[in-house]
């Protein structure tokens, strides 16, 4: 198996078919519906909270909003739906996740979206959770991860899961790799390839983008969706403190199994730092949308699928950190 990352690709140009960038259309179908662009903040506590997953939700962008306030996500999904919005939650797998599950079902409260998110989502205890909501919930649009193997997309695939999210150390505040040895730090890319050959359903990646044109890289690769976490948690919107050092502003961004997330040092596999202050959320989304439809004018199509089949080289043989 080749390995490789982002910064070890390049996308091949063919012939230029649209008059402007205008022309070209960035976005994609996920599950019942159709969102600008197939990026997706991070259910991150540092990266998501309940004013941007509403703002997201109005300006038809995907959002998942994160699971670690777990007693407002029944009252969020009754927000979303009263403003006439998606719902898009996280779960987890531990025991009292499934009377949440059994609440929502009751309540007949269902999100169009629910993700379960875990460390490790190649397990029998997350496949025993995606046949219990599938039952449960049927309707909801059903995402379980992360992942990085073939084998773990088919299992999920085949438990229920309607679509699956690959990437395990590749986060810019992960410790994964140095901490347990394991994971798709440095060839995320290369795993999202290997990834996509198995899944029958749409894959998300997860981790590890650290420019715009990493997005059609992904994309070129298998993605129908990219996560990204410390790009997106430098903005006013974000949840992070603003902190000023020597005249320039930062973010706080923590991982989801850092010791601040936890409030405790019980199996840290992240880390708290700072990223730079990038303003308002609205513009990098634009710049993204523009990078996106110039990637799809070289790519010589009018939408993300010209993007999938275009060649690419392999531009130099190092390996990068994730977490550099
Ligand atoms: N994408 C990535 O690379 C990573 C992401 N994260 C993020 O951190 C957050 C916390 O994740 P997580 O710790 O899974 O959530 P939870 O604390 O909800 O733990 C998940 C459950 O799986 C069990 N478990 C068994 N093996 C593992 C393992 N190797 N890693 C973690 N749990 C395991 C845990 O038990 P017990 O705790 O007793 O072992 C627990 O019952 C999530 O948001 C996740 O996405 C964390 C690490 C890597
Ligand atoms: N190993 C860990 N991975 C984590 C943690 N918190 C979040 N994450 C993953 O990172 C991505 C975001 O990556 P980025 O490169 O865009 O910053 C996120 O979606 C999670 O999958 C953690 O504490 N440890």
């Amino acid at each position: 198996m080749e390995a490789f990352d982002y910064d070890d690709i390049q996308l091949v140009p063919n012939k230029c078919i649209i008059k402007s960038r205008k022309e070209a259309d960035t976005s994609i179908k996920f599950g019942k519906r159709t969102f600008k662009l197939p990026v997706v903040p991070a259910n991150m506590e540092s990266v998501i909270n309940e004013p941007l997953a509403v703002w997201l939700a109005e300006n038809d962008y995907y959002y998942v909003m994160h699971r670690f306030q777990p007693e407002k996500r029944a009252d969020f999904i009754k927000m979303m739906h009263d403003k006439g919005l998606f719902a898009s939650i996280s779960v987890g797998i531990k025991d009292e996740e499934y009377k949440f599950i059994d609440q929502l079902a009751n309540e007949k409260l269902v999100p169009e979206y629910i993700t379960i998110d875990v460390a490790h989502g190649h397990s029998d205890y997350v496949i025993k959770m995606i046949k219990y909501i599938k039952e449960k919930l049927p309707e909801s649009f059903l995402t379980a991860g992360n992942i990085a193997t073939p084998e773990a997309v088919r299992e999920l695939e085949n438990a229920g899961a309607d679509a699956t999210k690959v990437g395990i150390g590749p986060g810019r505040a992960c410790i994964t790799k140095l901490k347990t040895g394991f994971g798709t730090g440095g060839w995320q890319l290369a795993a999202l390839r290997m990834c996509s050959k198995a899944a029958r359903k749409p894959l998300i990646a997860d981790g590890g983008i650290r420019h715009n044109g990493d997005i059609a890289k992904s994309v070129r690769f298998g993605a129908s969706m990219v996560m990204i976490g410390s790009l997106f948690a430098g903005h006013l919107e974000s949840p992070g403190n603003i902190i000023t050092i020597d005249n320039k502003t930062y973010k706080q961004y923590w991982g989801s199994a850092s010791a601040v997330q936890k409030g405790a040092y019980n199996n840290v596999e992240g880390k708290q730092l700072l990223v730079p202050y990038r303003g308002s959320i609205k513009d990098t989304l634009k710049e993204m949308q523009e990078d996106l439809q110039s990637a799809i004018s070289y790519a010589g199509g009018k939408d993300l699928h010209s993007i999938r089949v275009v060649d690419y080289v392999i531009v130099k043989s190092s390996i990068m950190n994730g977490d550099k």
